[in-house]
């Protein structure tokens, strides 16, 4: 059997989403572990004043390209944006387009997603869903493609507590839902989508579900796969670690923490938390790819589903990544930070509603009131109203946890050669967990903050400067309580006197047995 960068050799690869997260990571390892692919056909849309041209070249200029820009300097011949909006009809793909991308197209990528949880339902059904059945009635008309590679994640059944590698049953007819929705008044929709999605989370997970449904009617006639990845993270390799470029998921989390702002999370201390390098993802799809399409002549009728987890292989729980992000933002630490990084999850609503009073409204209404004095605007509360809608949408992720079946991940493992093992790594048994979170948090200080890393002696200063403020803020309040509340009444007095002759006690009984134990 041909290696997978063999059989990339001289195809045409379609990838929608490729200006995203997982979408560059895949374009850019695809360039370099696959050097002879013939070229890569990228469904693009123009987006905020710039066209789908200069979007493609600015990505490539992103330092994520380093790589392939120094193996290849002339990568970006392999690349072909085609301009291509997919909430609309035919996908607006023009018809020249259209005939090329038929004629050639041997493998499809499909990673185009809102992933927003806040999504309406009905721009997340269009996208999610919509877009997915009309990606498939394209590539129906493609006579040479091998492979259909659909990017679930593997929260669409999180309905469930246990997941296999199957497509399970939607919650509603895709179609039915699309039908009765169309003549519907957004406000409506709105008002009904929380008894639409159920036991969802949100608009993102009960979408994701029903485009399983769409990929796995037409897995009969075309080869394909699903990839459900689980919480996808910062990379662990390649093309370097720690490469991250957004917010999404935990990184958002992680930079609030590191900056000091989020001070408490609600999420259990016990649970798996399933973070799953991006690295490890697309060396998973491509090496999916290329099994689907080489036994594409003897595979099953069936689409074949990856859940591509971490927690049932090598499991790392919310309550050590906490350990670990703190300790890693305190030898790292993040420039201005608000407050020195000191978070703390726990699953219990009423601490947590406690310490967000404490330690993010109190400290955001002081701050607040410094600015107001010294003539600025007010932010804070903002920022933590923000934070605050942010987490919200997260808890139900991060405060339980599920069980994936890994069977297809290790079968497709054990299919690859001891090279491609090592060229497209997915074995997450060697992921050093304590290792890959110190990256991730100065992959975010570097990549999506934009900081230096020459910069850490003066954002330690600032540590220490923070620290400062807070002692001399604690012995100032010490003394505050003391003159209002303690030196104003017999009756606490003789408390406090109480409690502190009580201590001396206590001090001396352990003096005095510790003598005689000498
Ligand atoms: C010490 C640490 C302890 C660890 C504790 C646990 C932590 C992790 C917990 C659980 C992770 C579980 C995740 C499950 C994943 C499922 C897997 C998948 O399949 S898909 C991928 C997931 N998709 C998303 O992550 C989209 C989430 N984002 C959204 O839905 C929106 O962005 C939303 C509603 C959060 C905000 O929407 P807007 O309309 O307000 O605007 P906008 O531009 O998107 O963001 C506004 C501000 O919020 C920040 N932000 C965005 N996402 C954030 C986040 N996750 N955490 C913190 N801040 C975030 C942004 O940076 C921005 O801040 P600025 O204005 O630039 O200062
Ligand atoms: N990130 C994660 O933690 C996880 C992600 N996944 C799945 O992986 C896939 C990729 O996710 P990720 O890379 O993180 O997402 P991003 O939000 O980073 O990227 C989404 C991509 O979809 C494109 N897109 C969105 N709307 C349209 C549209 N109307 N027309 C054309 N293109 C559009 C975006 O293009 P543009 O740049 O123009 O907006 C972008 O390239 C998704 O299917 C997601 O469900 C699964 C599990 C976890």
């Amino acid at each position: 059997m041909a290696s997978i960068a063999d059989y990339y050799a001289g195809k045409s690869v379609l990838i929608t989403g490729a200006t995203g997260f997982m979408g560059k990571v895949l374009v850019e390892k695809l360039l370099r572990s696959c050097p002879h692919v013939r070229a890569l056909y990228l469904l693009v849309r123009p987006k905020a004043g710039q066209s789908m041209q200069e979007r493609v070249s600015d990505m490539m200029k992103c330092k994520l390209f380093d790589r392939v820009r120094e193996d290849n300097p002339d990568f970006h011949q392999k690349i072909v944006p085609i301009s291509s909006e997919l909430i609309q009809p035919g996908l607006a793909i023009g018809p020249e387009d259209k005939e090329t991308l038929t004629s050639c197209i041997n493998i499809i990528f499909h990673c185009a997603a809102t992933i927003r949880f806040d999504e309406p339902l009905k721009h997340a059904l269009q996208l999610n869903v919509m877009a997915t059945q009309q990606l498939i009635s394209l590539a129906q008309q493609m006579p040479h493609l091998q492979a259909f590679i659909h990017i679930s994640t593997a929260y669409a059944n999180c309905n469930r507590r246990h997941i296999d590698d199957i497509i399970y049953p939607p919650p509603v007819e895709p179609k039915k839902l699309i039908d009765s929705l169309e003549w519907m008044e957004d406000s409506i929709v709105r008002d009904i989508t929380p008894r639409l999605i159920g036991d969802h989370p949100n608009t993102y997970t009960y979408t994701k579900a029903l485009a399983e449904c769409v990929v796995q009617k037409e897995s009969s006639k075309l080869s394909i796969a699903i990839i459900r990845p689980s919480i996808v993270g910062a990379s662990w390799q390649e093309p370097f670690p720690g490469w991250i470029d957004n917010f999404n998921g935990p990184s958002g989390v992680f930079i609030a923490a590191g900056k000091g702002i989020l001070r408490t999370m609600r999420a259990n201390n016990d649970a798996v938390a399933d973070l799953i390098p991006v690295d490890v993802v697309i060396n998973l799809t491509l090496a999916a790819g290329w099994y689907t399409a080489v036994h594409r002549s003897t595979r099953p009728k069936a689409a074949l589903v990856y859940n591509c987890t971490t927690g049932g292989i090598n499991p790392f729980h919310w309550g050590e990544i906490e350990h670990h992000v703190m300790s890693s933002f305190k030898r790292n630490p993040l420039e201005q930070a608000f407050r020195r990084p000191n978070a703390n999850i726990t699953s219990n609503y009423l601490m947590n509603q406690y310490w967000i009073l404490v330690s993010h409204r109190f400290p955001a209404l002081l701050y607040d009131l410094y600015l107001r004095l010294s003539g600025q605007k007010p932010q804070m509360m903002r920022i933590f109203n923000r934070l605050h809608k942010a987490i919200g949408l997260l808890e139900y992720f991060s405060s339980q946890d599920w069980e994936w079946n890994s069977e297809n991940m290790n079968m497709l493992m054990s299919h690859l050669s001891p090279e491609d093992r090592k060229t497209f790594n997915f074995d997450v048994r060697q992921l050093n967990w304590p290792e890959y979170i110190e990256n991730y948090c100065i992959g975010t200080k570097k990549y999506v903050l934009n900081e230096d890393m020459s910069d850490i002696p003066a954002a330690r200063q600032h540590l220490r400067k923070l620290r400062n403020i807070r002692y001399t803020f604690n012995t100032l309040l010490l003394v505050f309580i003391w003159r209002v509340f303690i030196a104003r009444s017999q009756m606490a007095r003789n408390i406090w006197y109480f409690v502190v002759s009580l201590c001396f006690k206590f001090l001396s009984y352990f003096r005095a047995s510790s003598t005689l134990t000498n």
